[in-house]
């Protein structure tokens, strides 16, 4: 078999933190993360704000901030993915969709920017194809991204991805501040990215929408990976594996919104053993112990009691 595009094992980033003047803290922010990603296909990871989306996005890319220490594993098509090797293929064969608009660059006209200073007749014919598809007018080329609203600039930032011919995209969060209608149109091009043969991670809020295109889903809580399972599995709540992912599935509009009590914990108040626990009904003594990640039914789970 074809070695996976993307592969990551037992990823875990931690920052160094100075608190009160020189005392020294590290924060386990990501703890273990499994995510794999092979051509052709569309994975999504989802999970709330702060469980470590963007952060894994950033590693994959190698543009952690500098107090951030990083373990585990990370290859690409089959080598490790090494500070070095990213810096080589990050823009061409690697390509981000940044989640902040701050990553456009203020003082550089839009289609330039896209098109990365290149004007060959390819390039500048696939900013026109674009833009088309984008409803973006031919003088937004020569704007400026302050002249551009929030949603205009959402765009651009796919645009700058999409004109690429990429084997992996890594989008963060890629769709707030989108209509629907547009919103689901981007995600149908990273679906047509997918099946010309990339690998493409989408990491997103919206589980429903990304329901609608991608392969599989990867659910994050807490800095860690609690479960994968193929967007099929989200038809019935008995197919999911972890407590965490049928919450999601029943917070579902579709499914009633019924939200669960609690939140998730943070960093410096994690429990022990399975980050879930405290909001877990199945929850017992034993789920204080470290919890592996496991096979299941075709997908994974991180929880002693799915079945
Ligand atoms: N430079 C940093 N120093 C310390 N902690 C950080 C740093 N960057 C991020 N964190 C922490 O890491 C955790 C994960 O952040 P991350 O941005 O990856 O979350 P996320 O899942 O992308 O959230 P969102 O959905 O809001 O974008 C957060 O709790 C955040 O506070
Ligand atoms: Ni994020």
């Amino acid at each position: 078999m074809e070695e996976p595009v993307l592969k990551i094992e037992h990823l875990n980033i931690s920052f160094l933190q100075y608190t009160n003047g020189m005392r020294q803290s590290q924060l386990d922010v990501i703890r273990d993360l499994d995510v794999e990603v092979n051509a052709g296909e569309m994975v999504a990871v989802v999970g709330s704000s702060g469980s470590g989306k963007s952060l894994l996005a950033h590693a994959v890319l190698g543009i952690l901030p500098y107090n951030a220490a990083r373990g585990g594993r990370m290859t690409y098509r089959g080598s490790e993915l090494t500070q070095e090797r990213i810096e080589k293929l990050r823009g061409s064969e690697i390509v981000m969709v940044p989640q902040s608009l701050s990553y456009l660059d203020p003082l550089v006209k839009i289609g330039k920017q896209i098109r990365k200073g290149r004007n060959d007749q390819k390039t500048v014919e696939k900013l026109k194809n674009i833009f088309r598809r984008y409803d973006l007018k031919e003088e937004v080329e020569d704007l400026y991204p302050f002249e551009l609203s929030g949603g205009m600039n959402r765009r651009i930032l796919i645009s700058t991805a999409l004109i690429e011919e990429p084997k992996l995209v890594i989008a963060d969060e890629p769709t707030p501040g989108l209509d629907l209608k547009v919103a689901k149109r981007a995600m149908g091009h990273f679906r047509e990215l997918a099946d010309l043969g990339a690998g493409v991670l989408v990491i997103t809020h919206d589980l429903e929408l990304a329901l609608e295109t991608a392969d599989r889903v990867v659910v994050f809580y807490a800095g860690c990976t609690v479960e994968e399972a193929a967007s099929k599995d989200f038809i019935r709540e008995e197919t999911l594996r972890h407590p965490y992912t049928k919450a999601l599935w029943r917070a579902l509009p579709q499914h009633g919104f019924q939200f669960i009590e609690g939140v998730q914990p943070y960093v410096k108040e994690m429990p022990e053993g399975c980050p879930f626990s405290p909001r877990c009904g199945m929850c017992t003594q034993e789920c204080r112990s470290d919890i592996p990640y496991r096979s299941l039914r075709g997908g994974r789970v991180r929880c002693l009691y799915a079945t």
